[in-house]
């Protein structure tokens, strides 16, 4: 089964680069939503001014597509600093760490996108160079191996991961700041999109941007993808004005319902109530029956469904709550025991 679209899916598609950058935020105060991370970013940043210190390495974690690279950009900018920008998966072996280390001037911000798939042994290196702002590298093999131990610049580690349960504990306790970053309110959304058209010189109706954000999956990469595609719609299907019944003309022809659910949430949900009468059933036995790695529903299906309270997480699998089979448009199954009474 395929996705009849990915343009729905929160992770980050090709493409996603050249449009993230026009509609990126640049300064904490343009960034929208995230109260609490931004009230507490502003005051560590502003406190690593004054001392004129590296700030302390901080860890975003949280689902796809709610601002981790675009704050660690800000928190370099606002730092006044460079930023290096690399990921878990691209850094192969300790020389390839060191390389970046060794390169970092002082306060510096690095970034590290998905920390949570870094080869062990680059993991290691990381550790000392955190704690101690030292490198001990092993030059040489055999016999005439021996250690070096190279000072580095005090830099500040930006590490973000949609798997904060996978990282390591010693790599997860040398982060001074972890910030959890949430799901975004509609009306969080609302100013997003509102913003983004202004950005992208679309007259729009309040009804209709609102629209758009209510049906974002609480995620500010798909506001933005959705609100590109209408824009699409407004200029070929209607008069180049963003209306609420254009909007959800455009985004019902993508798949995108009420409640934001795309195709592959729909299979999900519809999986569980069909074929196996609301769970509870197993991850493993989900990511089988719908083609999609288990990785996947775990990161990028199953947060928005769970913080939606469409799901729930159970130790022996995941079952459907009510307002899954409202939404579905099914009766849930009576519980064992229940209606026996008034039979
Ligand atoms: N608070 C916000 N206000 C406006 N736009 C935002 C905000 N947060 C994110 N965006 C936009 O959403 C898109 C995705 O953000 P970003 O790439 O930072 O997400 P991410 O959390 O790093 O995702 P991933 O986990 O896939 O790496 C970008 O285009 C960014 O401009
Ligand atoms: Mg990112």
């Amino acid at each position: 089964m395929t996705d009849p679209d990915p343009i729905l899916r929160p992770d980050q598609q090709p493409g996603d680069a050249s449009e993230d950058r026009a509609l990126r935020p640049q300064a904490l105060t343009e960034f929208i939503g995230q109260a609490e991370a931004r009230a507490n970013l502003s005051v560590f940043v502003e406190s690593a001014r004054r001392r004129g210190e590296a700030m302390d390495h901080t860890l975003f974690h949280g689902p796809p597509g709610l601002g981790k690279t675009t704050l660690a950009q800000i928190v370099a900018r606002e730092l006044g600093v460079n930023f290096r920008m690399t990921s878990g998966p691209v850094l192969a072996r300790p020389g390839d760490l060191a390389a970046i280390l060794t390169n970092l001037e002082a306060r510096d911000v690095l970034f590290i996108d998905e920390i949570h798939r870094l080869n062990p042994v680059v993991e290691e290196v990381l550790y000392p160079a955190m704690e101690d702002f030292e490198l001990d590298l092993v030059i040489g093999e055999g016999p005439a191996a021996r250690t070096v131990r190279i000072e580095l610049q005090p830099f500040t580690l930006v590490g973000a991961t949609t798997r904060l349960g996978l990282l390591t504990t010693p790599l997860r306790d040398r982060f001074g700041i972890p910030t959890r970053l949430q799901f975004y309110t509609v009306d969080e959304l609302h100013e997003i999109v509102s913003r983004n058209a202004r950005l992208l010189d679309l007259p729009a109706d309040r009804d209709g941007t609102r629209e758009i954000a209510a049906r974002s999956r609480g995620t500010p990469r798909i506001a933005g993808r959705l609100l590109r595609r209408v824009l699409d719609f407004a200029l070929v299907v209607g008069d180049g004005r963003l209306t609420r019944s254009l909007a959800d003309e455009a985004l019902t022809r993508l798949g995108v319902d009420g409640l934001g659910l795309d195709g592959a949430d729909r299979r999900y949900l519809s999986l569980i109530a069909e074929n196996y009468g609301g769970g509870p059933v197993g991850v493993e036995t989900l990511s089988a029956a719908l083609s999609e790695s288990r990785d996947a529903l775990e990161e990028v299906i199953e947060p928005y469904l769970l913080q939606q309270g469409l799901i729930q997480r159970t130790p022996r699998g995941r079952m459907l709550a009510q307002k899954a089979w409202t939404h579905l448009g099914l009766a849930a199954p009576q519980p064992p025991g229940q209606g026996a009474l008034f039979d």
